[in-house]
């Protein structure tokens, strides 16, 4: 405890320093430290067990913290836990509500319960999310209870809100209008951090994710960033000249004033239209282009990176840049099982 805090991050709405929990012999969370910024929507990523749940709950005074510090809305959750709940709205990943209320008393018990409660808003969620009110809790479907819990917890203003997958149980259309809300909620200075299992979702929404794996966080991207990420697949003219071991000779010398940019430029086996090369950028694609079209390429395409490569890569341990020929088909299968 008692770490000390850089002064540049004195600012951050959420700041963590080594922060670290371990549960007897087991660390689920360890020497974890970020930083959020007020305003931002921040993403938490990561596979089942990964530790997102153990920070969020850390952040909230729910957990001790075995090592390390945590300082929320200006509060440390250690000591000021009271403190740090008045001031954010957290949605568990198991949200339990009282069966035996209806929907509409629900969000009015709550919004008295929270010292910046507001019933007016949660009823506006609820008319978004086409959550009929009439219903006892009990009687209502898993997706119905999820509205409802979304509902209790857009309803206070605080500066900070924590939700711990808001879209699980959700149909697409639902998904869309939750993160539209996140979004409004950003847009009056709110600052949102959520975990979520749907990386498409956190692509659109984040302004910057943090990646956990085995209690460590091993990345942190800003979107932004991400954006401008891509890779370029074409097919080698059959005409191009290759050496025997069919490295990237027939792409030439990357110009020099390229060189940050490209980040890797293979050709890869030939399939059945011809050897396909994949050429992954990072910044400006505009001086890349000129250079591409003096390449003996084509049918070339330009896709962005994504969130999926780079999940891919953390999830499994490689450069996102450099992937094995062959693996990709293997880890694209073990993302879509752990991310979709
Ligand atoms: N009370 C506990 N005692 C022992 N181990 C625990 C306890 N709570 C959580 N863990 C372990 O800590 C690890 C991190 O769990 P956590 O719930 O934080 O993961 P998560 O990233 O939120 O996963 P998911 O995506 O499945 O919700 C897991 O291996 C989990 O089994």
């Amino acid at each position: 405890m008692g770490s000390l805090i850089i002064p540049d991050d004195i600012n951050s709405i959420v700041l963590t320093t080594n922060l670290t929990k371990r549960y007897g012999g087991f660390t689920a969370l360890h020497d974890c430290s970020l930083a959020v910024q007020p305003g931002e929507i921040f993403g938490l990523l990561g596979p089942n067990g990964a530790g997102k749940t153990t920070l969020i709950r850390l952040l909230l005074g729910y957990l001790h913290v075995t090592s390390g510090a945590a300082r929320v809305v200006g509060f440390d959750p250690e000591s000021d836990s009271v403190e740090v709940r008045r001031r954010v709205a957290y949605l568990p990943g198991d949200a339990r509500l009282p069966r035996h209320m209806r929907g509409r008393g629900v969000l009015e018990f709550f919004s008295q319960m929270h010292p910046s409660g507001d019933a007016s808003r949660s009823f506006d969620v609820a008319e978004r999310l086409e959550l009929d009110l009439s219903r006892r809790v009990a009687f209502m479907s898993t997706g119905m209870r999820q509205k409802l819990a979304l509902a209790v917890v857009f309803g206070p203003r605080t500066p900070l809100l924590i939700l711990d997958e808001p879209t699980a149980n959700l149909d697409p259309s639902v998904r869309a209008e939750v993160l539209r809300l996140v979004e409004k909620e950003r847009d009056t200075g709110r600052t949102v951090m959520f975990s979520s299992h749907v990386l498409s979702e956190i692509e659109q929404t984040c302004d910057r994710v943090a990646f956990l794996r085995r209690g460590e966080l091993a990345r942190e991207l800003v979107m932004e960033d991400l954006f401008q990420r891509h890779r370029v697949t074409a097919i080698l003219r059959p005409s191009a000249s290759l050496t025997p071991d069919n490295d990237s000779s027939a792409l030439g010398k990357i110009p020099d004033n390229l060189s940050e940019r490209i980040e890797r430029s293979v050709v890869l086996p030939a399939g059945p239209h011809g050897r396909r090369v994949q050429i992954d950028t990072a910044g400006d694609l505009a001086p890349t282009l000129t250079w591409l079209a003096s390449l003996p390429l084509e049918q070339m395409r330009i896709e962005p990176l994504g969130l999926h490569s780079v999940y891919r890569a953390v999830h499994l341990g490689v450069a996102d840049t450099q992937p094995e020929p062959g693996q990709a088909r293997d880890a694209d299968a073990a993302v879509s099982e752990v991310a979709t």
